[in-house]
């Protein structure tokens, strides 16, 4: 560890206190020489992005999310204007809502929010309540999966009586996501139970002409807000998918545009300074350019407990990737995992200084402790010296014993502040795919899942289909509905686990037996 080091390579942009140390990545001359070529690519890469050019090729798509907090980059009036109008919309919307304008039909004013919605479309907002929604004059619920008993939980949270002053906001792009459509249902069903209309105490956020804009339209929703097809859900926290929400919590959204666009605007210059970059090359750096570490990230903040998660997405969804741009296979990716710090030095840190060596950790420090006054939980030192000295001291440890970090600090967490660190990572990710030659926007792996998801549901009616009286084994359903017995099985301990059908165990699962 060098001060040397530390203080040459420090990038820092003091108007708004961020700092990015890369120190102890240990990246020396040779290796930004060898990048250089790439490096000048990646930054001609991005400028083409961001004038509009089809950077999703597979989809054939534009990139537009760093249109988002400046429209007035976007390439023509029509795009500019879909960003503007939709804001100035959803904000008034907000305080239509908050002053009692849009109002629940029993009368008041809507208390809460239910959010529905999964992957880019939940993230975003559950990071924003997490990190600065604390205190929101609107708290807000999440369904972000089709777990029944998961939906139950935040139904009996709300409560019966609280349904009637709760704004539901249900989130798609595609508007077909089935476990987004399956928690509007369980949603409606709970209003209906409650004699409630549902759809005047509901909003839409999709793509216009999508089959959630459809329903929404049908059962008379108070308003639907359009999103577009060239903002990717892992990138979509900075339009009406993540300000929607924000906007009703009364959180700041032109603060958080404006941390974004502030962030924007120093990675957009090339250069040494390039803080984008330059965690692109220590990615590079680390991982060999083919995911060979896995980053740990580590906000020693409580608010920034999500980060990890939503990084997780936005990095693992974008660079994990089976081909690159020119086709070779090539199975991309970085592999993101994480929590807070100091919590998890008391869980698996202790591998991290002393086990596999199969990672680098990204601290991110947040240097105001707490508003107000400390105490000191011991002579001279407050809680916040050791969060500090937690996070200092297991930076040096981990290099000591030759694992390398990198560290990011912000003053503290606000709306600002959080748009700093989004964009940055946004950046880092359009940058990395660059250097590695991959498509970051497009996912075509998760279609392989719903897909087979799609064929379960399917085997499963057949299943139930051919169940009587009478005992049968996996085997004998699997060969009247000319199926692999093992799929059958899976289907039919389901639906013993549902009480729809009878199971009476075997030796092995071939001799179980089932009937209804
Ligand atoms: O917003 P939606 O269309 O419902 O998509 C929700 C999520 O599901 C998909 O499977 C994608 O992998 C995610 O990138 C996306 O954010």
């Amino acid at each position: 560890m060098s001060w040397s080091t530390y203080a040459s390579s420090l990038i820092r942009y003091p108007q708004f206190g961020f700092s990015l140390d890369t120190s102890l990545m240990d990246l020396d001359e040779a290796f930004f020489a060898k990048m250089a070529p790439k490096v000048e690519k990646a930054f001609a890469d991005i400028a083409a992005l961001e004038s509009g050019a089809i950077a999703n090729p597979d989809e054939g798509r534009m990139v537009g999310h760093y249109w988002l907090r400046n429209a007035a980059l976007a390439p023509s009036q029509e795009l500019r204007d879909s960003i503007t109008k939709p804001l100035a919309d959803l904000k008034a919307f907000a305080e239509k809502v908050h002053t009692g304008q849009v109002k629940p039909l029993s009368g008041g004013v809507f208390q809460r929010i239910l959010l529905i919605g999964i992957g880019g479309s939940a993230l975003g907002p559950q990071l924003v309540t997490e990190a600065i929604g604390h205190g929101a004059r609107m708290p807000i619920h999440f369904f972000d999966n089709t777990d029944p008993a998961g939906i139950d939980r935040v139904l009996s949270d709300i409560g019966a009586a609280g349904l009637a002053k709760t704004l539901v906001v249900v989130i798609s792009k595609s508007g077909g996501t089935p476990e987004t459509r399956n928690g509007m249902i369980e949603a409606k069903a709970a209003y209906d139970a409650a004699g409630l209309h549902f759809g005047k105490h509901a909003v839409a956020v999709t793509g216009t002409g999508s089959k959630l804009d459809q329903y929404a339209e049908k059962e008379g929703f108070l308003v639907r807000f359009p999103m577009e097809d060239w903002v990717g859900g892992r990138t979509s926290v900075m339009s009406t998918v993540g300000l929607v929400p924000a906007a009703l919590q009364g959180i700041d959204i032109d603060a958080f545009l404006a941390g974004a666009a502030a962030m924007d605007a120093e990675t957009r210059k090339t250069g040494d300074g390039n803080a984008a970059m330059r965690l692109a090359l220590a990615w590079h750096a680390s991982g060999n350019g083919k995911g060979e570490k896995d980053m740990v990230v580590l906000p020693y903040k409580d608010s920034l407990v999500l980060f990890s998660k939503y990084l997780q997405q936005l990095v693992m969804e974008s660079l994990g990737k089976e081909h690159d741009l020119d086709g070779a296979v090539v199975n991309q990716g970085i592999a993101v995992y994480g929590n807070k710090g100091s919590t998890d030095q008391h869980a698996y840190v202790q591998q991290l200084r002393d086990g596999v060596a199969n990672f680098f950790a990204t601290f991110i420090e947040v240097r105001k402790g707490r508003h107000g006054d400390s105490i000191e939980v011991e002579p001279g030192n407050s809680s916040a010296d050791y969060l500090q000295g937690f996070l200092r001291g297991t930076r040096k440890a981990l290099y000591d014993s030759g694992r390398k970090s990198i560290t990011i600090s912000i003053p503290e967490v606000t709306p600002f502040q959080l748009g700093v660190l989004i964009a940055l990572f946004e950046r880092t990710v359009s940058f990395y795919a660059s250097l590695v030659n991959i498509n970051a926007y497009h996912q075509p792996g998760v279609e392989a899942g719903k897909k087979a998801a799609a064929v379960f549901l399917d085997l499963l009616g057949a299943v139930r289909s051919r169940l009587v009286s009478e005992a049968k084994t996996a085997d004998q359903i699997a060969f009247e509905v000319d199926a692999d017995p093992e799929d059958v099985y899976h289907c039919l301990t389901h639906l013993s686990a549902n009480g729809e059908v009878q199971i009476s165990i075997g030796t092995t699962p071939k001799e179980d037996n089932f009937s209804l």
